[in-house]
């Protein structure tokens, strides 16, 4: 519901901006669907906010003057709730700031959390290869594979990203841009173009399960992202699925979104660096050699928020890393989803 008042409101905007010069939709008429979307779910103090300037634009529109009546005596008899709610949000903000933080200097998990993770070898399709994973996280479910690219093929990643290397972005509503939460430099690298990364892809097949063909169109992974991250180097709190920061993922369309991470640690850090989810308290420290996998989705297809995580500024050394992202295209048998909507994952 949130994403459909961020896309009126984005509509709104470019209604304004007289983009739209034939609409015969105003932006009056758009605000107040928004307001009465906003009151709808309790937040009639946005929907007074919303309406204000139109009334001051309408003075003789009754109909929108009578809505601004009625949410204006609304907002007065919740105020006190939303402004609990709003509060609310902050707190949670602070909290997960004040975790994201101290996990970054240590574990936050007590010794019985610690207690129950554990380590095995994973059987793959591959009768011969077995993979040393060890669980990060409980549930939801986070792996950490060890000994799984070698030094080799972390040498060849390197070289061959380091001459295409340029300043990170994040995606927003203004496109791709360099921001200050992310500090870092990115290449990518495509499985088309060297047979090693395509060796490496199958490897991904065989310890998640999942599809992994990389193709120019209806992809089941993304390209590889290679990532590298100097002295303060740091990637602030974010989920990784597309549709949370574009409003109309086109990037999604025909492969789906990122269903789920697969990260490479492509080196050692003396000190920092580590990458953390603050919400579930987990803490991942960078280990060369080792990939670190979680799903982003839940069985329904929704953002999973529990997984939001964050690359720790790095204090001293260099830290590198790869990104595989795998899509949702291809993986409906791989990972079939639950028979009702808030099923949750069994087994992994
Ligand atoms: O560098 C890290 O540890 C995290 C990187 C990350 O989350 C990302 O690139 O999406
Ligand atoms: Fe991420």
């Amino acid at each position: 519901m949130y994403n459909s008042i961020q896309f009126l409101e984005t509509l709104l905007d470019e209604l304004k901006k007289g983009k739209f010069p034939n609409s015969h939709v105003t932006p009056t008429t758009l605000s107040r669907i928004i307001a009465a979307a906003y009151n709808r779910y309790d937040m009639p103090g946005k929907s007074v906010e919303i309406l204000k300037e139109c009334t001051k634009a309408e003075p003789g529109n009754k109909r929108l003057h009578n809505d601004y009546d009625y949410f204006k005596t609304r907002a007065a008899s919740i105020s006190k709730l939303e402004n609990v709610t709003a509060f609310d949000k902050a707190e949670a903000e602070d909290n997960m700031t004040r975790d994201y933080e101290n996990l970054c200097r240590g574990s936050l998990k007590s010794p019985k959390e610690l207690s129950r993770l554990f380590c095995y070898y994973k059987a793959t399709d591959d009768p011969f290869y077995f993979v040393k994973t060890e669980l990060a996280n409980l549930q939801p479910r986070i792996f950490l594979f060890h000994d799984i690219i070698s030094d080799d093929e972390i040498g060849f990643l390197r070289n061959i990203s380091e001459k295409q290397l340029s300043r990170s972005t994040t995606m927003t509503k203004q496109g791709m841009i360099g921001s200050e939460d992310r500090i870092s430099h990115t290449a990518w690298l495509s499985d088309l173009d060297f047979l090693e990364l395509k060796k490496l892809t199958l490897r991904i097949k065989l310890i998640t399960g999942l599809e992994t063909a990389f193709k120019t169109r209806y992809s089941n992974t993304e390209q590889y992202q290679i990532l590298n991250y100097g002295v303060g180097g740091m990637y602030k709190p974010h989920v990784d699925p597309l549709s949370e920061r574009s409003m109309f993922p086109a990037e999604c369309r025909g492969s789906g979104d990122r269903i789920a991470t697969i990260m490479f640690y492509l080196s050692h850090v003396m000190y920092g660096g580590a990458t953390v989810f603050p919400n579930i308290k987990t803490r991942i420290p960078v280990q060369k050699g080792s990939a670190a996998f979680w799903y982003n989705l839940e069985l329904n297809g929704d953002i999973d928020q529990r997984m939001l995580h964050a690359g720790c500024p790095v204090l001293v050394g260099s830290k590198w890393v790869s990104n595989k992202w795998i899509r949702e295209r291809g993986q409906m048998f791989k990972r079939p989803c639950g028979l009702k909507k808030k099923s949750k994952e069994r087994r992994l």
